[in-house]
């Protein structure tokens, strides 16, 4: 049986890694939150608010901030790692000695790295050396600042051990927040990373000013394309359809707080690549992944239009208003 762990720490104090925080700390959790800052962790544990991530949301008082690995990870049984995804493995690198030997590790992270082409749930294993049954990922629909106002959603862990996701699931469960579990880590990370980049197209075509025949047909081929790609990598199709595909690629394509969609926007507005990523203040992975992603899909022999003209756009190789990735003919017939 699954018992519910009350000692937790949190590495990465942007929106996610200090949402995730609160409602682990909602949950009744003790938890500790890694800043990078110290300026930051100050203004958590003083006046119990991260302004430049989450204004106006204010933080439960049984929550608490270090800039300093070690104390912030002393004694965790759950460690949930929420930094951009091509900094996790210096970030690990750097806690690593830190991280007691017993815990569980939970990506919150929605990216695959760059060169090496792996899941976050992957470079967890490869830099801290522990097996499937320490290791965990959080997926879902999940938009920060939502969840920091306690507005009701839901998630999916996944772990290759049921028990390991079922008491994850137990720390990340409170009144608006509930968690659901699976043994698909494959199929849970891929619905992540996969709907950014179909975020950005949905935000590419808004930026544009087409309409929803366009949006609707790129979000559903949207999710054939995900289903196509994780399947090829050993996920399973029901996972796809479930909170971590569909759920997720919905909440980020509709939304104007995600800023995969605001990225995709201001590329159909006619901003260049290099002019977004300068405006942009916090994570974006879809930008980051998608070479990767169409590296692995390539390697599977996966068709990914929307993820190619993604990638056209942001290398200035297609106009934002020529974008129409469902159009593209090569699997028409087994298009629907
Ligand atoms: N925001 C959301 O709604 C959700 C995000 N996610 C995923 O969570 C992950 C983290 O995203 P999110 O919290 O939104 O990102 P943010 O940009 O909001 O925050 C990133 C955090 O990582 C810290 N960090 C640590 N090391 C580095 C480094 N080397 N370079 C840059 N930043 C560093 C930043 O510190 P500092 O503040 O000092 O720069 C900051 O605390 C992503 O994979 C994202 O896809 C998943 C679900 C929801
Ligand atoms: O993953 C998210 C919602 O589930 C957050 O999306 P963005 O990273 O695009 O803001």
């Amino acid at each position: 049986m699954p018992v519910r762990p009350t000692r937790v720490a949190v590495l990465g104090a942007g929106s996610w890694g200090t949402t995730f925080s609160k409602v682990l700390a909602d949950g009744g959790a003790s938890v500790m939150l890694w800043a990078r800052r110290p300026e930051l962790a100050h203004e958590i544990n003083t006046g119990h608010r991260n302004s430049d991530y989450l204004p106006g949301i204010n933080l439960p008082a049984a929550l608490r901030a270090d800039s300093r690995l070690g104390a912030v990870l002393e004694g965790a049984e759950l460690v949930f790692v929420a930094v951009p995804s091509q900094t996790l493995r210096a970030n690990l690198t750097a806690a690593a000695s830190s991280i007691p030997s017993d815990a569980i590790v939970v990506s919150l992270m929605k990216g695959i790295e760059q060169g090496t082409l792996k899941r976050m749930s992957e470079v967890i294993g490869e830099e801290l050396g522990i097996g499937g049954a320490q290791i965990a990922v959080a997926s879902g629909p999940n938009l920060a600042l939502e969840i920091a106002k306690q507005w009701p959603t839901a998630a999916v862990i996944a772990s290759d051990d049921l028990v390991t996701a079922q008491t994850v699931a137990l720390a990340a469960t409170n009144k608006y927040f509930r968690s659901f579990v699976n043994t698909d880590v494959i199929g849970t990370e891929i619905g992540g990373v996969l709907k950014n980049i179909v975020a950005v197209a949905i935000g590419i075509v808004d930026g544009v000013g087409y309409g929803e025949n366009t949006k609707a047909s790129i979000l559903t081929r949207g999710l054939a394309e995900m289903t196509d790609f994780a399947v090829a990598y050993g996920g399973r199709p029901e996972t796809l359809s479930g909170l971590a595909g569909l759920g997720d690629l919905i909440a980020t394509s509709e939304s104007s707080l995600s800023r995969n969609n605001t990225a995709g926007r201001l590329l159909g507005q006619g901003y260049s690549f290099g002019d977004v990523v300068a405006t942009m203040k916090q994570t974006a992975e879809g930008l980051a992944s998608i070479a990767p992603v169409l590296e692995l899909a390539a390697a599977r022999g996966v068709s990914m239009p929307i993820a190619l003209q993604v990638a056209q756009v942001l290398d200035g190789t297609l106009d934002p208003r020529d974008i129409a990735p469902h159009l593209t003919t090569d699997d028409l017939p087994q298009g629907e």
